[in-house]
């Protein structure tokens, strides 16, 4: 079921605002033109008589409406009935000629009163206007700066039905109310008729915002919102218009039916107003964008005037009796006039609940807040000390225990940095070892004997076969005269066919001899003949593979004095004990080589043993 008389049918809505008041029945007044030429001319006869109590005069036509809460004032009737003039009054006769204050507008009125209310409080008020016309079922605004275009009809639970994006103008003087007013007009779409020169074609809303805060105290919510505050509104209808009455055709026939059809969605909303049974139904204000824009004012949260403007000419009186009845029927229609919601005007019963709760809150958070103090006594107190302290100590924990990662790591550092020395330097250490062991086993082999004590055979430093070769005779230490392993030179296979020829002495090749240390190989044995490799010059399966072992790059060093509990990881990786290994294969290798040469005779005068070449290194 929706909500009773709520323009959208949303009880949500209705329910964000303020209590409603008692029921109001909308004011209907009506206005009888006098005679106009034309008609005169015409020779038509006046049908009404504004005496007696059988009809409503207009002297009962109010001073202006009183601006209070949200107020409609909508003039309605036939085409050329006076509407337009009821509102506005007459247009201006000339630049700078007024209008008699007689002979003025409800508007003119209204505004005037207004303006005197506000003088007379003193009181801060902003007032802003805006103005929009509907033509052909297209919302339109009169103030826009561009030109005419259509404008969306929205629908909000706080603002109910809305044109998006209409310009709300601010103003501070009759004058520039005029101003407005008159823009506004000469902008509205009207054509000539038979029965209206000026015929408006379209229906206007001229509303007026009335806030009590400045907008810098109170900021619209968006550009296009208006204040909050009170609202007076002034609708001027198009008259209904029968098409054959007024000759329309064409565009002027097309006006005429959206404006009748519009029309008469408003007449159907107010039927269903009228009935109380139907009234809990739905209305359909949103069959037209004239209703929509009315669902406030007939929907029951305003006070509605509307004024009633017939002609007294006998020619229109079908029409005026049609008037009559509609003004007799919206009549009875009632409103429940409600007060704009606003931030400050809430209710006094509201505010006192409010406050209530809020004191409650504040009692209840003061409570919980004693409860939370370590000076309170009780049981609750030392939990909250107990809570604090653990707090801290888990604060002074990680702190330790930062203090001690970062001790942790900088001994990592420095463990690595030292473990990396201490390879680098083992590995000079093999190097060395490594090209004596080979220089010594190859002199051995070519039976050269005893070799002066040569500084690069005796020591490690200077490593002068680590040099590039630069002598001409590539197998021999540039700076010793020393003669290297073949292999040891980088161009041995251009250089050693010259140097020593094809074949070594036995008519083997040099690759393929073997040292004197060997043992003969059995002729069975399918390695033999074979091309040597480093194991046949070492003769130790681990150095052999120590040699071909590709250079390990420690992921980290061993911890020389690290915590029991220290992570496999941080120990770093097998780089230097292999070298070290390494080492102390080759040393041994070397010693093994020496003693086995020193055992064996000479093969031939001068020659030099290994064990002559290479002292222990
Ligand atoms: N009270 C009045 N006194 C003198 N002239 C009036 C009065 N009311 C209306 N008129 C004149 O009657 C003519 C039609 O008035 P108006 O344009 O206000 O009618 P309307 O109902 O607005 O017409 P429409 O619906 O076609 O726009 C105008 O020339 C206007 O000056």
């Amino acid at each position: 079921m929706e909500e009773r008389g709520s323009p959208d049918g949303d009880p949500s809505r209705s329910l964000e605002q303020g209590s409603e008041g008692p029921e109001t029945p909308i004011q209907v007044v009506l206005r009888v033109r006098p005679m106009s030429a034309a008609e005169l001319r015409r020779g038509e006869q006046s049908a009404l008589h504004c005496s007696g109590t059988r009809t409503l005069q207009s002297a009962h036509l109010p001073q202006g409406a009183r601006p209070s809460l949200s107020c409609t004032v909508f003039t309605f009737g036939q085409t050329g009935s006076g509407k337009t003039y009821t509102l506005t009054g007459p247009p201006p006769q000339g630049e700078g000629v007024p209008v008699p204050p007689s002979l003025a507008g409800i508007i003119q009125r209204t505004f005037a009163w207004l303006l005197d209310r506000v003088q007379h409080l003193g009181a801060p008020v902003t007032l802003r206007a805006s103005y929009l016309e509907i033509y052909n079922e297209q919302v339109r605004d009169l103030l826009s700066l561009g030109s005419l275009r259509p404008l969306p009809v929205r629908w909000n639970k706080t603002r109910g039905f809305y044109v998006e994006q209409l310009r709300v103008v601010e103003f501070g003087s009759l004058e520039a109310l005029m101003e407005l007013l008159q823009m506004g007009l000469s902008r509205r779409k009207s054509s000539a008729h038979t029965l209206n020169q000026t015929s408006s074609r379209s229906h206007v809303l001229l509303t007026l915002y009335i806030s009590h805060q400045t907008p810098q105290q109170m900021p619209p919510v968006d550009p296009g919102e208006p204040p909050v505050g009170g609202k007076l509104c002034f609708v001027d209808l198009a008259g209904s218009e029968k098409v054959t009455a007024t000759g329309s055709r064409g565009e002027l026939m097309l006006e005429a039916n959206s404006i009748n059809r519009s029309l008469l969605a408003l007449g159907h909303c107010i039927s269903l107003l009228l009935d109380p049974q139907r009234k809990q139904s739905h209305i359909p204000f949103r069959d037209s964008k004239l209703t929509k824009l009315l669902a406030d004012s007939l929907g029951g949260n305003g006070v509605t005037l509307m004024v009633a403007c017939v002609s007294p000419s006998a020619h229109c009186l079908p029409e005026t009796l049609s008037t009559l009845r509609y003004a007799s029927r919206a009549q009875r229609v009632t409103t429940r006039p409600l007060a704009p919601k606003s931030p400050v005007a809430k209710q006094p019963q509201r505010l006192e609940t409010e406050m209530l709760q809020l004191r409650e809150e504040n009692r209840r958070l003061r409570f919980q807040l004693d409860q939370m103090d370590p000076k309170a006594s009780g049981l609750s107190g030392a939990r909250v000390a107990w809570a604090q302290r653990n707090l801290y100590g888990m604060l002074q924990e990680f702190m330790l225990e930062n203090e001690r990662l970062r001790k942790e790591k900088s001994q990592l550092q420095s463990s690595r940095d030292l473990a990396r020395n201490e390879q680098h330097v083992l590995s000079q250490q093999v190097h060395e070892l490594e090209r004596c062991l080979l220089s010594a086993s190859y002199l051995h082999q070519l039976d050269l004997g005893p070799a002066p004590p040569y500084p690069c055979f005796m020591a490690p430093a200077p490593p002068c076969h680590a040099l590039p070769p630069v002598c001409p005779c590539c197998h021999l230490c540039p700076l010793c005269g020393a003669p290297l392993a073949h292999w040891a030179c980088p161009r041995r296979e251009r250089h050693l066919p010259q140097a020593l020829g094809p074949e070594a002495p036995g008519g083997m090749p040099l690759s393929a001899r073997l040292p004197p240390w060997v043992p003969p190989c059995s002729p069975s044995s399918a390695k033999c003949p074979r091309e040597r490799s480093h194991s046949d010059w070492t003769q130790t399966q681990v150095l052999a593979e120590m040699l071909t072992e590709e250079e390990v790059v420690p992921s980290a060093p061993p911890l020389p004095m690290g915590p029991p509990n220290t992570s496999p990881v941080l120990r770093g990786g097998a780089g230097v004990p292999n070298l070290a290994r390494r080492l102390e294969a080759l040393r041994d290798q070397i010693g093994s080589s020496l003693r086995r040469g020193r055992s064996q005779p000479p093969p031939s005068k001068g020659a030099r043993s290994p064990g002559q070449v290479l002292p222990p290194c």
